[in-house]
């Protein structure tokens, strides 16, 4: 039975390069896959792992329709046997319906990948879309950590280091990104609520105010 799959876990928890075993191990024993993503870090039509892989992709930008897209694909002799969708929370809602109708009306597989939260903590859209309509959701197994060691469940934005809850929902970027531009970093909870990156907690730790105090 043909099933919507949502990978989804925080930012570099190692989704794309799922997606890209995924498309590997298939195309291995001859099948052909559909790859869509969108605004990947590596830029238009590319699907991309920070280990270094990268394959060719079709941009599924606001106006595609990944339904029509397959069926023409399909009308034209073009062989698809499943679809991969990365960074599956820039879709809309609209588009995430289209991928539950390759699934049920074309039969095939799609597997879908993408970050549930933005830095807000508030759902994605197309991540929203998901799981209300997915077969099946996983989560990854390799664990994103916090700086404190806890498994990391949130995306903090950063400016300057410093963790920002304002801003537009979407800002593509990069984990450990020099600390004057706008990056991203995985976080704990509850660090996360304190709003405590790395370099926070570096310069609370090294703080006067936290220093021993030493007997004159
Ligand atoms: N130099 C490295 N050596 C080993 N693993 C790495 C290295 N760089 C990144 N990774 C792995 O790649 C993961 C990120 O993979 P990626 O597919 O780009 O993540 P995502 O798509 O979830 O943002 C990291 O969590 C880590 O496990
Ligand atoms: C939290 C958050 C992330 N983004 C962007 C940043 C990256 O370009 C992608 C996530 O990519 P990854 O492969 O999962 O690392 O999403 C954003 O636009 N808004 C956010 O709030």
């Amino acid at each position: 039975m043909p099933e919507l799959v949502f990978f989804s876990g925080t930012m570099d928890c190692g989704k794309s390069t799922l997606a890209l075993q995924i498309e590997h191990n298939r195309t291995a024993r001859g099948l052909q896959g559909l790859i869509f993503t969108r605004d990947d870090r590596a830029g238009e039509g590319k699907l991309s792992s920070r280990l270094g892989l990268v394959t060719d992709a079709v941009e599924a930008g606001p106006g595609l329709d990944l339904y029509g897209y397959v069926v023409e694909e399909l009308s034209r002799g073009g062989r698809v046997d499943y679809v991969i969708v990365d960074e599956a929370q820039f879709l809309l809602s609209g588009q995430i319906d289209q991928l539950a109708r390759i699934v049920d009306d074309l039969e095939l597989d799609v597997f879908a990948f993408g970050i549930t939260t933005d830095f807000r903590t508030r759902l994605f859209p197309g991540s929203q879309r998901l799981i209300e309509l997915a077969d099946r959701l996983e989560t990854l197994q390799v664990e994103a950590m916090c700086w404190c060691g806890a498994r990391a469940t949130h995306n903090a934005r950063t400016v300057g280091g410093e963790m920002v809850v304002e801003g537009e929902q979407v800002v593509v970027g990069d984990v450990a990104q020099s600390a004057a531009e706008v990056g991203y970093e995985v976080l704990c909870r509850r660090h996360h609520r304190r709003r405590m990156t790395s370099a926070t907690a570096r310069a609370a730790a090294l703080s006067p105010d936290v220093l021993p105090v030493t007997a004159t």
